[in-house]
């Protein structure tokens, strides 16, 4: 028997709660890829569960034959959304029943439970497109000012966005190789030069994975667009700005985002975060298309604290940002409606970043807190002190920098939850022929 008892203990700090119930795909040595959920400081393999007996639904046990063996969760996610709900909902009543088979049936009790910390996570989902959006107020003011771009009129219109690199987006852990692009080497310069970046950034982000297609040629509007969601994971965009500020002129970012963009590695579903709903977000109260528009009964407007962290030289981690999803000024409902707008359809397996979230920054603080700003450009343009890493300034990132962006949330039942750390070390550039 495995050491899972009743009741699963769940430390105060853990974000992986019996309401969180999020998706991912982990091995362990020797065994392929595979889905699981985690709670407390499990694994729980969702295949066992299944051979096990536990989904015995008559409308639903069949459809989850062999769909939690694959190495991605697509499959899973294209299923009808009351499969994935009552998935959900029965590992939680497992959870919360001392008799059920997750406590007393030996070949669950041996088979379904592995310890976190022996599992490797992987990329949750094979991805289809990547779109990043810009939903923040504060982000396009301030790093906008940075970048010489004042806020666009297109910004209050619809939730704006660029097409992202899918082969570049890697799962929580990937090392950040310094990018390299073309940029000036001094502003004298009448040519630029490719160059390994020095202003290295991370962007604070939550991405969104589609669940069922929208057809080519379908408008989905806000108010339909929950159907296509199958949950949410954080997101680092991270972003070389010396690059970005040259090729960002008249076209989207190039190079300057397309080297990595980072995941973390479980899906949290929209029901894990319904005790987290606040009110729809600004833009509901604004003159949009009313495609664009949200049911303020059925919205994306959660309340989600999300950090960033920043450990320098093998220092202890110091928390430099703290933001709050409620301050976007677009939801992720909304982005579903403006990407469907021109007809392109969308796919399971899409992956929709939010944009870089910021919240303001308090004028006068205790300079060691964190600040509201989601990426250093922000702090850079308007001047706002970052909390001191090893006793250092920080501006940009360093080779041996690790950031952690974490984001927490209130589950159903009230408690606390999260999406897991998601994070990256900073490593040289590659020099030819290595
Ligand atoms: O021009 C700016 O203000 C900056 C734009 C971006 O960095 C693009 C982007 O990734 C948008 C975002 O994350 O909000
Ligand atoms: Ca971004
Ligand atoms: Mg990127």
């Amino acid at each position: 028997m495995s050491a899972f008892t009743f009741p699963v203990e769940v430390a105060e700090d853990c974000p992986f709660g019996i309401h969180n119930i999020p998706f991912g795909i982990y091995s362990i040595p020797g065994q392929a890829r595979r889905a699981a959920t985690v709670v407390g400081k499990w694994i729980i393999d969702l295949n066992t569960l299944v051979q096990n007996d536990v989904f015995t639904h008559a409308d639903h046990a069949d459809s989850l034959e062999g769909v939690f063996l694959q190495p991605v969760l697509n499959d899973f996610a294209s299923l009808p959304l009351a499969v994935r709900q009552y998935v959900r909902l029965t590992i939680i009543e497992n959870l919360n029943n001392a008799e059920s088979p997750f406590y007393t049936n030996v070949k669950v009790q041996s088979q379904a439970f592995v310890p976190l910390e022996q599992a490797e996570m992987h990329m949750p989902m094979r991805l289809t497109d990547y779109t990043d959006f810009y939903s923040s107020i504060v982000h396009a003011d301030t790093a906008g000012k940075g970048m010489n771009f004042p806020i666009p009129p297109a910004f209050w219109e619809y939730p704006m966005a660029y097409n992202g690199r899918v082969s570049s987006v890697r799962v929580s852990g990937t090392e950040v190789i310094r990018p390299k692009g073309f940029f000036l080497v001094t502003p004298s310069d009448s040519h630029v030069q490719l160059q390994p970046s020095r202003e290295l950034d991370f962007e604070m982000e939550m991405g969104c994975f589609i669940s069922h297609p929208v057809q080519a040629g379908e408008i989905v509007s806000a108010k339909e667009a929950q159907k296509h969601v199958f949950g949410y994971v954080l997101l680092n965009d991270w972003s070389a700005r010396d690059i970005q500020k040259y090729e960002m002129n008249p076209f989207g970012p190039f190079h300057s985002k397309s080297f990595l963009t980072s995941i973390s590695p479980w899906v949290v579903t929209p029901e894990a975060l319904e005790g987290s709903l606040v009110q729809p977000v600004a833009s509901n109260a604004s003159v949009i298309s009313s495609h664009l528009q949200n049911d303020p009964n059925n919205h994306a407007g959660y309340d989600i604290e999300f950090s960033v962290s920043l450990s320098r030289k093998g220092s202890d981690p110091v928390q430099i940002v703290r933001s709050y999803l409620k301050d976007s000024y677009w939801d992720s409902l909304q982005m579903i409606a403006y990407q469907s707008s021109s007809g392109c359809g969308l796919h399971t397996g899409d992956l929709l970043g939010s944009g870089t979230n910021s919240s303001a920054t308090p004028v006068s603080r205790d300079p060691s807190s964190p600040v509201g700003c989601g990426c250093l450009l922000e702090a850079v343009a308007a001047n706002i002190g970052l909390p001191k890493v090893a006793n250092e300034s920080v501006r940009w990132l360093e080779d041996g920098d690790l950031v952690t962006m974490e984001g927490w949330f209130t589950t159903p039942d009230g408690k606390k939850g999260g999406f897991g750390p998601l994070t990256g070390l900073v490593v040289p550039e590659k020099l030819s022929g290595e």
